[in-house]
C-alpha cells in the first residue's frame, strides 16, 4: 500500500442499522470540525435513481453504470445536510423504506462498490473525516488511525427505529421492524464483497443501554489517545 501518513486522518464508524452511527459521525464531525461522508446515501441515491430510472434491480451492469455517473452533491441547508441528485434535493426520499431496501440490494452487487469506491476517498479533506458506514475501516480507509465499530442488541436498535418512526408520525409494529433489522443484518453481514464486519485493528463499542453522549464521550477518547486532537466542549 502506498504511504497515506501525510493524508488528513479519518475517523471511521462502522456497524449494523440502528446503532447509532449517523448520530455519533454527525456529533463527531462538529466538535472537531472535520468533514462527514455518509456513505449509505450513497447507496441510497443509486437506489433512488435506479427505481427513478425504472432499471431492474437484478441487473448489475445497469446498476453500476448508474453508480458511475450519479450526478450528486451535499451541501449544508438549514444547518443539515442536504443530497442532492441532478440539482434536486431528494434528502427526504432517499430515507423512504422502499429506497432502504432497493440500497441494500444495490449495496451487495461488487460493480456499485467499485463504481463507488473513489467517489467516497474523494471525502478525505483537511483537517480530517469522520466516515459512516459498513466497510469504512476495511475496504474504503484501511489506513484510519480511528476505527470504531459500533452495535446495539437488535430489539433496541429496532425500539430506536420505532420512536424515530414514531416522531414523524409513522406508526409500526416493533415486531416487523426487528424482523426487517435482522433480516437486514443477514444481508449486510453475509454478503460476498465488503460484508458488515469490524476491522482488525476497530475498537468495538456496544451502546446498548449507554446514552448518545456517552458513547461521544468515549470515542472522543479514542480520537485523543490515536490522533491527539480534541476540541473543547
Ligand atoms: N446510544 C443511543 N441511545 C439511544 N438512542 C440512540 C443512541 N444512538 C442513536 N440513537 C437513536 O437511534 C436512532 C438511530 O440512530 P442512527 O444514528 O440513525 O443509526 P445508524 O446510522 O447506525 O442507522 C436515532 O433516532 C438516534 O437518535
Ligand atoms: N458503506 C456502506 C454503507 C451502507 N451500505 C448499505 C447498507 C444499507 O443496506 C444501505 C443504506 O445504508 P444506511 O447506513 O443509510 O442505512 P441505515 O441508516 O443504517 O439503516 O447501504 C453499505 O453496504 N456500505
Amino acid at each position: 500500500m502506498s504511504d497515506t501518513s501525510e493524508l488528513p486522518p479519518v475517523i471511521t464508524i462502522d456497524g449494523p442499522s440502528g446503532s447509532g452511527k449517523g448520530t455519533i459521525a454527525r456529533l463527531l464531525a462538529d466538535r472537531l470540525n472535520f468533514a462527514l461522508l455518509d456513505s449509505g446515501a450513497l447507496y441510497r441515491l443509486t437506489a433512488l435513481a435506479a427505481l427513478e430510472q425504472g432499471a431492474d434491480l437484478t441487473d448489475e451492469a445497469t446498476l453500476t453504470e448508474i453508480a458511475a455517473n450519479l450526478d450528486i452533491r451535499f451541501e449544508l441547508r438549514d444547518g443539515e445536510v442536504a443530497a442532492l441528485l441532478a440539482g434536486r434535493d431528494v434528502s427526504h426520499d432517499i430515507r423512504m423504506e422502499r429506497v432502504s431496501m432497493a440500497a441494500s440490494k444495490v449495496a451487495a452487487m461488487p460493480g456499485v462498490r467499485a463504481a463507488l469506491l473513489q467517489r467516497q476517498r474523494d471525502f478525505r479533506q483537511a483537517p480530517g473525516l469522520v466516515a459512516d458506514g459498513r466497510d469504512m475501516g476495511t475496504t474504503v480507509f484501511p489506513d484510519a488511525p480511528v476505527k470504531v465499530f459500533l452495535t446495539a442488541s437488535a430489539e433496541e436498535r429496532a425500539r430506536r427505529r420505532e420512536a424515530q418512526l414514531r416522531e414523524k408520525g409513522v406508526s409500526v409494529s416493533l415486531r416487523d421492524l426487528l424482523e426487517d433489522i435482522r433480516a437486514r443484518d443477514a444481508r449486510d453481514m453475509n454478503r460476498e464483497t465488503s460484508p458488515l464486519a469490524p476491522a482488525k485493528d476497530a475498537v468495538e463499542l456496544d451502546s446498548t443501554g449507554v446514552a448518545i453522549d456517552s458513547v461521544l464521550q468515549t470515542v472522543l477518547q479514542l480520537v485523543r489517545e490515536r490522533i491527539g486532537i480534541s476540541r473543547p466542549g
